[in-house]
């Protein structure tokens, strides 16, 4: 089986072709530009391949309800003319096969759960902490949607004891991604993320903000698997840190192995690594050509 898989990021698109045992054949990579230009190189690249499904894993919001006129757009987003534009349909009228559509982070979570480090578990919750913070959630087997989709790197957070800074989100100002995402760190101590050594404070701030949110994750869905992805997560010395914290606010609370002894398997980077988003629209396609 060839399957197109497309992981639509708001910076970069990267597409590649692969198959149903999660193996990447090719890919390659464009800059995210207005929609027709962009989907125009999508459709360049996969033309005339044999294509047996695709999946695509998108920046958000978007609309997941296929019962909506809207289904397969992006709907609200300042990314120059992507709003309500026609994304899915514009390729589904060039390429007359199922496809599968969520968003980027439910579908690195659906990647992880086939084949990386959530396989064969059932749940689990992954989170990109990047230019923005989302995270996908997989659960009882299959993708959560709702009244629309979980957009947990909105969460509210509890202001670290040292911390001034008024958060960067332009709706919340210090929710979780207005406190934790890349830009909210290069904002807060006038450095970039990457510039900033590793022993530095602010990533024990990171960690409670981030601590906080896999927490409730953890009360609200009680995931097997936590998986924290995305640029900001490159820092490793963040996941003992990030665990620690995680015990320290459940307090003892949460009884189970994984938390009490084993948390260092229990909250892990993606364990497809970069590959997760692209690898999840492989299998976001894999499910389109099985339940077609
Ligand atoms: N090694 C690093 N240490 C700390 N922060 C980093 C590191 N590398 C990248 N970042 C930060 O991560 C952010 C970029 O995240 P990422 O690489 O996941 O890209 P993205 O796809 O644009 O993010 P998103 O998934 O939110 O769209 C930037 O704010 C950058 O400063
Ligand atoms: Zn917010």
């Amino acid at each position: 089986m060839l399957i197109g898989a497309i992981e639509a990021g708001g910076t970069k698109f990267i597409c590649g072709v692969g198959n149903e045992t999660g193996v990447i054949e090719e890919r390659v990579s464009f800059p995210t530009e207005h929609p027709e230009r962009t989907l125009g190189n999508v459709i360049d690249y996969f033309r005339g391949k044999q294509l047996d499904a695709m999946g695509i894993g998108s920046f958000g919001p978007i609309d997941v309800d296929p019962k909506s006129r809207f289904y397969g757009c992006v709907t609200t987003t300042p990314k120059a003319g992507w709003s309500w534009f026609p994304f899915l349909d514009s390729l589904k009228q060039v390429f007359d096969v199922p496809f599968g559509w969520d968003t980027d982070v439910n579908t690195a979570a659906l990647g992880e759960a086939t084949w990386g480090a959530a396989q064969g578990l059932g749940s689990c919750i992954y989170y990109t902490i990047g230019t923005g913070v989302g995270a996908g959630v997989y659960a009882e087997g299959r993708l959560v949607h709702g009244l629309v989709h979980p957009e947990a790197g909105h969460v509210l957070t509890r202001r670290h004891k040292d911390d001034h800074f008024a958060g960067a989100c332009p709706y919340h100002g210090d929710c979780l991604e207005g406190m934790a995402a890349g830009p909210a760190i290069e904002k807060r101590w006038n450095l970039k993320g990457s510039e900033l050594p590793a022993d530095h404070p602010a990533w024990e701030m990171e960690a409670y903000y981030i601590g906080q949110a896999v927490t409730g994750a953890i009360l609200m869905l009680s995931p097997k698997k936590v998986i924290l992805g995305g640029g900001v997560m490159h820092q490793k010395q963040l996941f003992p840190m990030i665990r620690k914290e995680v015990q320290t606010q459940l307090n003892g609370y949460v009884s189970a192995e994984q938390i009490v002894n084993h948390i260092e398997d229990y909250i892990v980077p993606p364990g497809l690594g970069d590959n997760a988003g692209l690898c999840g629209a492989l299998a976001l396609g894999l499910k389109a050509a099985n339940t077609d």
